[in-house]
């Protein structure tokens, strides 16, 4: 876990002197599994506020197999992987870099061949489900959102990177009080979803990420329990068929503008079914976060509630999260 926040703070200063010195137009965000979903929202953030930059999430392997014809030395490539060791994120890292594109790598360990094979790299706090964040402001989600808009700041002149710092600033006290208001309830839901074969997530625009993450990476491969996670504008054009009184769905409402498609699927949610969990932003207390950047922000904090929930299930379960059957264990 990274302990010196100073470095963080150093290394994207340098990063930031990068995007003086070069005309980029198009931003790739590449990545596998979970730090694939937690580009999600900077994606959001870099479409409804930039002028001319426009942004693209990949995985990894396919960024290399498709080969995008606009992956040239105007393109800004951010890559995550959390311990800088997947392989195929570190060959996109040098795929990019080979074609003259600007490479940031975000991992949470020091050294790695993520590294090695980028530009720039940036070291984020992180700190395991359940876990308290030794720097909320320098998470993952955090470091992506000071890299998207600081770019946006310099080359468009986006004014909004102030108050992006002092809500992220802000996030710590959010999350502690989530977590009052919400970890004798994630107990109670984990009890009461313990023996369900499968449940569904759904969310729109910067939250989908996160539904994607609790589906697929917590409840599939840290638990699994059959899931899949639905897009809410999507949810009409054919999952909502599967919808019965018994079938769990697991709804998060965030504070962007496509909350309407939530809204929408939870109108239908609250009458075909009894087994909903709704997490509501609008319901959480983000007075910490600046009105004008909550909507960014507000994805990690449900997020933070959907950990407790995933830390809660794997107890009453009696089913660690870290419990694999095939990764690193088998050929593939
Ligand atoms: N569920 C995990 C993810 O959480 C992880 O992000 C991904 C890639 O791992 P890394 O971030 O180390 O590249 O592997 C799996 O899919």
């Amino acid at each position: 876990m990274i302990e010196n926040k100073e470095r963080t703070l150093e290394q994207l200063e340098s990063v930031f002197k990068a995007y003086e010195q070069r005309e980029i137009e198009r931003v790739f965000l590449v990545a596998c599994g979970g730090s694939r979903a937690l580009m999600v929202p900077s994606k959001y953030l870099i479409d409804r506020e930039a002028k001319k930059i426009t942004a693209e999430v990949y995985n990894s392997n396919e960024f290399i197999h498709l080969n995008p014809g606009t992956l040239n030395e105007k393109s800004l490539v951010i890559l995550c992987s959390h311990k800088g060791k997947t392989p195929e994120t570190t060959d996109a890292a040098q795929f990019a870099k080979d074609k003259g594109a600007l490479t940031i790598s975000l991992m949470y360990i020091e050294d790695a061949p993520l590294k090695r094979a980028s530009n720039y790299t940036i070291n984020y706090s992180w700190a395991p489900a359940g876990s308290k964040e030794q720097y909320s402001e320098i998470m993952n989600y955090g470091i992506l959102y000071r890299l998207t808009l600081k770019l946006l700041s310099i080359k468009e002149n986006n004014q909004k990177y102030d108050k992006l710092i002092n809500s992220l600033e802000g996030l710590e006290k959010a999350f502690d009080k989530a977590n009052v208001q919400y970890r004798a309830k994630a107990k109670e839901y984990a009890e009461k979803v313990k023996d369900e074969n499968i449940i569904y997530t759904i969310a729109s625009g910067s939250n989908y990420g996160i539904a994607y993450t609790f589906a697929d990476c917590i409840l599939m491969e840290m638990q699994w329990i059959h899931s899949h996670p639905i897009h809410a504008g999507e949810f009409f054009h054919g999952p909502f068929e599967i919808v019965d009184k018994d079938v769990p769905f697991i709804l998060l409402k965030g504070l962007d503008e496509t909350r309407p498609l939530e809204e929408r699927a939870e109108v239908f949610l609250k009458k075909y079914t009894d087994k909903l969990l709704t997490i509501d932003a609008a319901c959480l207390d983000l007075s910490d976060l600046d009105d004008d950047i909550k909507g960014y922000l507000a994805p990690m904090v449900i997020n933070y509630v959907l950990r407790l929930h995933a830390v809660a299930l794997a107890e009453v379960r009696n089913h660690p999260l870290p419990t694999r059957r095939y990764m690193f264990k088998v050929d593939y």
